[in-house]
């Protein structure tokens, strides 16, 4: 319990603009009331020689930082690390990103899922050659390929006809663009903890006006606004964001945990839209490690219950560390179970069938 039992640091790594907007006073001291001290890692020092640490929280690149965090490990094996390199590397390619979606398995009657129809295109040619891309139709969306955090990686371009085609610079990843209604739906997850907002989106396009629209429209991360930022805004009043129904919260659930357990990962978000033409069919269109949790409200609870539930060796039904629920589940139970005072949060389905959240004191 906070003030009386064990304490834990968790080092965090993290670059100036999320340190910004993460590292807020109002997490660091909910954290701390909750026996959790969040500490600033020097990059200046080697890692191995700060702390100790019980947990390390990191979104940096480069293999500096990944020899660093090896050689962290191998000193400080009962350490926590969120998460690893080699599991969030996969979320630098946007092929690679998706293919994770395509592998998994989740039974449901009445919703379904996917990926947009897409290919990779390495070269000029093979990008002007249409009949290596024909089973796309206009418009197409134009990716990097590489999703590495830097403002070139979410430079895109809305494709409407070949013309579109000469700004292009491959490595791209082409991705049939999808009516969805103008709004998409973010979910992020934090160990256990699911939750689904919606933000809006690109509009429709309609086929008719294909041709007559210019090549190609770009732009940059649309639906990266914080929420009282778009209460003004005329465009968001005009999507009726409001009006816009969520996905079924069990069904994003049951999504979210299969990325979990496949991908190994604790900290990320997923973009997801319904597409127009079926209505019960969702595409998954892009998944992002460690996104903006200050935006979701709540955030710090949400976050100092999973670093709680991570000191105590308790998350899910997958566990950090890279091992699975199994393998820990033996050494959970030699290990003395330190509680965290404060709220856990669990979901409530209401008599119409609705999922609220509630929290719980522990
Ligand atoms: N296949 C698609 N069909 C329709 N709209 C799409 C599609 N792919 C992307 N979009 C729109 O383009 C936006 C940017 O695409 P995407 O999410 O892949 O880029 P990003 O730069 O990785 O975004 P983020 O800021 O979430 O990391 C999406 O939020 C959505 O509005
Ligand atoms: O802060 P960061 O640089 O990590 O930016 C991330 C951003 O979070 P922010 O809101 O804190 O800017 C995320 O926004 P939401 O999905 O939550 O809206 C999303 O755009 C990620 O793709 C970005 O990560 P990147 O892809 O660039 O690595
Ligand atoms: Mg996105
Ligand atoms: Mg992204």
């Amino acid at each position: 319990m906070a003030g009386e039992g064990r304490r834990f640091e968790i080092g965090y790594a993290l670059l100036p603009k999320k340190e910004n907007s993460f590292i807020r006073e109002s997490l660091v001291n909910q954290a701390k009331s909750r026996g959790i001290d969040l500490v600033k890692i020097d990059r200046e020092r080697p890692l191995v020689d700060q702390g100790p640490f019980d947990c390390v929280l990191h979104k940096l690149y480069g293999e500096d930082w990944r020899s660093q965090l090896d050689d962290f490990r191998s000193k400080n094996p009962n350490a926590v690390i969120i998460d690893y390199p080699d599991a969030i590397e996969r979320l630098h390619n946007r092929i690679s990103m998706l293919q994770v979606v395509s592998e998994l398995k989740i039974e449901n009657q009445s919703e379904t899922f996917g990926i947009p129809k897409q290919i990779v295109i390495y070269d000029q040619e093979t990008l002007f050659d249409t009949q290596a891309w024909e089973f796309l139709k206009f418009p197409v969306i134009a990716k990097p390929l590489v999703a590495d955090g830097s403002a070139k990686s979410h430079k895109m371009a809305l494709v409407f006809n070949h013309d579109g085609l000469n700004k292009l610079k491959p490595p791209i990843v082409l991705q049939e663009f999808v009516n969805h209604g103008g709004v998409i739906f973010k979910v992020y997850v934090v160990g256990d903890y699911v939750k689904c907002v919606k933000r809006k989106s690109l509009p429709d396009v309609l086929e008719e006006k294909l041709k007559s629209l210019e090549g190609s429209l770009s732009f940059s991360q649309v639906s990266n606004l914080a929420t009282h930022e778009k209460s003004d805004d005329k465009y968001y009043k005009l999507m009726h964001l409001e009006d816009t129904e969520l996905p079924p919260q069990s069904f994003m659930t049951d999504i979210a945990r299969g990325l979990r357990k496949a991908m190994k990962l604790n900290l990320f978000n997923f973009d997801v839209i319904r597409d127009n033409r079926f209505g019960n069919r969702y595409l998954i269109i892009d998944i992002n490690y460690f996104p903006g949790y200050a935006k979701m409200p709540g955030y710090e609870t949400v976050l100092s219950d999973f670093f709680c539930d991570i000191m105590n060796r308790k998350v899910g039904d997958l566990v950090v560390d890279g091992f699975s629920q199994e393998e820990k589940v033996a050494e959970i139970e030699e290990k003395p179970v330190l509680s965290c005072e404060g709220e856990a949060r669990k979901m409530v389905t209401n008599s119409d069938g609705e999922e609220n959240e509630t929290s719980i004191p522990v």
